[in-house]
């Protein structure tokens, strides 16, 4: 194992036959923080933390240890924890045994192999748990064991693989709290590879977004949440909100938007004129019920479908002009009702839409804005 203060993916690439996996990934990681790779099915997330872990070679790129360079070294010599989806846990041996077992094969002093071993079972609180063996345990105990394995000799980074996703969600919740008390506890460096945007705004310290194998954005969870670099991260970051408009007048960094015969005024992002074709976005929590009264941004709407989700309420409304949207609110809204929407204009994201293949997909368009 070798500290750095600084770990950097220089244009990472990987192809596979004729297809690009990812392309170009430039990111510095500094010691001790908790790096998520997010995006959908496909994007290249696992590729990305593969090359890292040096079980895939690159085919373009350099990665960095402050001044090492480590891509042409084997996976062991790297000295990575791995975690992975899968526990990859050995089915006959004890909960201690598989820990312990890094420890064994590095050939560590028994006395120390033993104290490193018992410290990394009582982190991860599986003192009672030690003799059983992998299949006595649940799924998130297993999961524990498979943290536990990673962490024991004190790697200078751990990569983590949907380490999840096998999970039932309320062990997925308790078991988030863990990874962060852990990382927090232990000071790691972790890159973690999820396609759960809550899971990675809620554990990382900063979010790397890929889409097609190409970063879109790296910011912090604020940064992604509330100002998504592209209508694609917004996509992603939970705006369910998305129309098709054109820019009537754009005011520096506010734009006044026709979409669906309705004027809308919102926040420009990124580069786009007058008359441009652009993407809204808004996130369903931004659209307010109580909008009577407001002069910029009000929505005459219907609801049509109510979802009880505990405090809130998800709906589904239609405004008079035939636009779907999606709403959250705690007031007591219900199928039918006449309701007067507002939206923020600072909540109100407007993006040049690209290319007209990507933008056909957006759903809740009607056709009368093309
Ligand atoms: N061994 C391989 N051979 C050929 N193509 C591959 C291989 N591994 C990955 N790919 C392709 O590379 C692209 C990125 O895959 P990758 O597994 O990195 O995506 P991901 O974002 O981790 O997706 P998921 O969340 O589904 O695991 C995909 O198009 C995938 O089909």
């Amino acid at each position: 194992m070798s500290a750095f203060s600084q770990l950097r993916l220089d244009g990472v690439s990987r192809r596979f036959g004729g297809q690009d996996a990812l392309t170009d990934l430039d990111l510095t990681i500094e010691t001790g923080e908790f790096i998520a790779l997010l995006g959908p099915s496909g994007c290249g997330k696992s590729t990305a933390l593969n090359c890292l872990a040096g079980l895939l070679p690159l085919t373009r790129g350099s990665i960095w240890q402050d001044e090492r360079r480590i891509d042409t070294l084997p996976p062991e010599r790297r000295g990575f924890g791995m975690v992975f989806q899968s526990y990859a846990l050995f089915p006959h041996l004890t909960v201690r045994a598989n820990i312990a077992f890094g420890l064994r094969m590095r050939r560590l002093p028994k006395e120390e192999t033993r104290r490193r071993t018992a410290e990394a079972v009582r982190l991860v609180r599986l003192e009672d748990h030690v003799d059983k063996l992998p299949g006595q345990l649940s799924g998130g105990q297993q999961q524990r064991v498979a943290i536990a394995r990673a962490v024991v000799f004190e790697p200078s980074l751990v990569l983590m693989d949907e380490p999840l996703s096998n999970l039932d969600a309320k062990l997925r919740l308790e078991m988030r709290t863990e990874i962060r008390r852990l990382h927090q506890s232990l000071g790691l460096t972790t890159v973690y590879v999820t396609h759960d945007q809550e899971e990675a705004l809620s554990l990382a310290d900063r979010l790397v977004v890929l889409r097609e194998g190409r970063v879109q954005q790296i910011g912090s969870p604020r940064e992604l949440h509330t100002r998504p670099a592209n209508w694609h991260v917004a996509d992603f970051m939970g705006y369910r909100n998305l129309w098709r408009g054109r820019v009537a007048r754009r005011d520096g960094s506010r734009a006044t938007v026709e979409s669906s015969g309705q004027r809308l005024l919102g926040e420009a992002v990124g580069d786009f004129a007058d008359h441009a074709d652009v993407v809204v976005a808004v996130r369903p929590e931004d659209i307010r019920v109580d909008g009577a009264g407001e002069t910029s941004n009000a929505l005459s709407a219907t609801i049509e479908v109510v979802e009880y989700q505990g405090r809130e309420l998800a709906a589904e409304a239609r405004t008079d002009t035939g636009q779907s949207l999606h709403l959250r609110t705690e007031q007591r809204i219900a199928p039918g009702d006449q309701v007067k929407l507002a939206i923020d204009p600072q909540r109100l994201l407007v993006y040049p839409a690209g290319a007209t293949a990507e933008t056909d997909r957006l759903a809740d368009t009607p056709a009368a804005t093309r």
